[in-house]
């Protein structure tokens, strides 16, 4: 066989004899190999050639010297490499050694009389322990993907729960205090809407960077939590030191400049800490507690460290609506919501054909509860655009099984967040609920918030222009919140401009509120929109508003909110 033909092979012997060397080397050669072979016949020998040279095969005899056999040799190589195949080649072992070589982690045993065959054996181990490479090579990276956040390489949640968990049982156990800190980027939003989501991932990497330099001890942990919030684990670790670390870390990342495309943007970040002590209940509580504080961190106005306390006012609130975070989608689930109804009266006329859908929950003691106290916990915690579906669905049913009843001309106007109506797949959910509801759009509009729809303005423009395309009407809510939204409200393809309360229930006590309603609603008027006012308590106002020409009235001096079933029974 031509040189270059030669399969090559590394071995390391372990071997005292020179003789049996080249012959080893010779029966190689005529299997086809082209050897690269070490021979060594001490522990000592042994260990310096183990890793980070790299063998294909080890073949030992067993008797090397008195103080260093075939069995001591298998054990140093596998403290070393689980996976390279270990032959054992004597002329003098029994059958007894044999069994325990292989159970101890050798992959063949041959008899020096037998070597012939040695190269067959080696060919079968070889193709086996690439196997065995490949499967760990997977396993490990499997591992990696379960423990990794792949788009920083930090920790994930699932790893960083572990290692809050092992903190929390240290604490206990041997009375060690450590520090947990949670935090969130502060307006990460804005960058992701403004520049992009590559912007933003680039931005979550660099950031991610940032706050790896302040993790060293091997103990210590960052993890990315998800979204823009991070994690910090600090082992044995004092109050005193922690705020040292978190206002460094706070810093650090204010101070970074995120250059993107030749822009330079900057980011703050806001901190809470939570003490991990043998008081602490369990890892969730403390990442609740931690949470909290950084809830209340942005509460004081962002990129701030914040300490958890019990007595904590902000964390306090925080933690009721956690409580809503359960109670909304058990809510929906178990079809604990109910819908009311409250008229909006034609000033003019007196009629009493339109009317809002409004939202309630009933809790567990069938207690009537107002969204104020769910709404703004579904809104952060994203639960918006489930309750809206839900109240569609429910609101189209019940429109369809009683029309027949309701006045010809009656009209239900339905609220919208503005989370729903900037996904797509919400507007896809509506049509084809719409379509498949088959009411006349005359019955039904939709109110969206000033605020929402200003914000997301060319998105909503887009919805309403859909939806109104088919014969549906839009209701623009809280008019006059803003006040800043004047110049894209004719952009704004809507039929009623709804006058936020807070200016009506002035009207007649303070001018200024009066001439601002009496301008919304000249300029409402001007583009083509009816305007309806919010919050008329009583008949003075109502009779101010008749006054000013505005053209509806929602409010208790009208109708107090009332089921959605009284409508045809009452
Ligand atoms: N680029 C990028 N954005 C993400 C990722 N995961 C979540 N987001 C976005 O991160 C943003 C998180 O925003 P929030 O933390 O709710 O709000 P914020 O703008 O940071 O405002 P505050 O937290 O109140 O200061 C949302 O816009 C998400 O869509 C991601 O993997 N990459």
């Amino acid at each position: 066989m031509a040189e270059h033909e030669l399969k090559p092979l590394r071995v390391l012997m372990i071997e005292d004899s020179v003789d049996d060397e080249l012959l080893l080397r010779r029966q190689l050669k005529g299997a086809g190999y082209h050897v690269s072979l070490e021979r060594v016949c001490s522990e000592e020998a042994l260990r310096t050639f183990m890793p980070p040279v790299c063998w294909d095969v080890v073949i030992s005899d067993y008797k090397i010297v008195p103080q260093f056999d075939g069995m001591d040799a298998l054990h140093t190589v596998r403290e070393f490499d689980q996976t390279i195949p270990f032959f054992l080649l004597s002329g003098t072992v029994g059958e007894e050694i044999a069994v325990e070589a292989m159970r101890s982690g050798a992959n063949d045993y041959i008899m020096k009389d037998k070597s012939a065959r040695l190269p067959q054996a080696i060919e079968r181990e070889l193709r086996q322990a690439e196997e065995r490479r490949a499967r760990i090579r997977s396993e490990q990276q499997m591992d990696y993907f379960a423990r990794h956040d792949m788009l920083t390489g930090l920790w994930n949640r699932r790893e960083f729960d572990t290692r809050l968990e092992c903190l929390f049982q240290d604490a206990k156990d041997n009375r060690h205090q450590h520090i947990l800190m949670y935090m969130d980027l502060d307006q990460f939003k804005l960058l992701n809407d403004t520049v992009g989501h590559t912007a933003g991932d680039a931005l979550l990497v660099q950031i991610a960077e940032v706050m790896s330099g302040f993790v060293i001890k091997p103990d210590d942990a960052v993890a990315r939590l998800g979204g823009d919030e991070f994690g910090v684990l600090l082992a044995n670790c004092e109050m005193d030191r922690a705020l040292i670390v978190a206002d460094e870390i706070r810093e650090a990342v204010q101070q970074y400049r995120f250059d993107w495309r030749s822009q330079i943007f900057t980011i703050g970040i806001s901190i809470g800490i939570s003490l991990i002590t043998p008081y602490s209940k369990s890892g969730g509580e403390l990442l609740a507690e931690a949470d909290s504080a950084c809830f209340a961190a942005k509460a004081k106005g962002r990129n701030q460290v914040h300490v958890y306390k019990s007595d904590d006012l902000d964390t306090i609130e925080k933690k009721h609506e956690m409580r809503w975070v359960l109670a909304i989608p058990e809510a929906l689930r178990s079809d604990s919501f109910q819908l009311y109804y409250q008229p909006i009266q034609m000033i003019g006329t007196g009629a009493r054909h339109h009317g809002e859908v409004l939202l309630r929950m009933l809790d567990q003691n069938n207690r009537l509860i107002f969204p104020d106290a769910f709404i703004p916990a579904a809104e952060r915690y994203d639960l918006m655009p489930a309750v809206d579906r839900w109240v569609i669905t429910n609101t189209l049913q019940w429109v369809k099984a009683h029309l027949h009843q309701l006045h010809p001309e009656q009209e239900f106007s339905i609220n919208l967040s503005g989370k729903s109506f900037l996904d797509v797949k919400f507007l896809h959910f509506l049509l084809d609920t719409l379509d498949a509801a088959a009411i006349d759009p005359k019955h039904i509009c939709f109110e969206l918030t000033e605020s929402a729809a200003v914000g997301e303005l060319s998105d909503a423009i887009k919805f309403i222009s859909t939806l109104r395309d088919k014969g549906y009407r839009f209701s623009l809510d809280d008019f006059g919140s803003g006040m800043c939204s004047l110049k894209y409200l004719r952009k704004l393809p809507v039929d009623y401009l709804k006058i936020d309360g807070c200016f009506v229930k002035e009207i007649v006590d303070d001018a200024i509120s009066r001439s601002i309603v009496a301008s919304v609603n000249t300029i409402a008027h001007a583009m083509g929109m009816q305007t309806i006012a919010e919050y008329v308590e009583n008949d003075e106002i109502l009779a101010i508003l008749s006054d000013l020409g505005v053209d509806y009235a929602q409010g208790y001096v009208v109708s107090k909110p009332m089921p959605l079933s009284n409508l045809i029974s009452g």
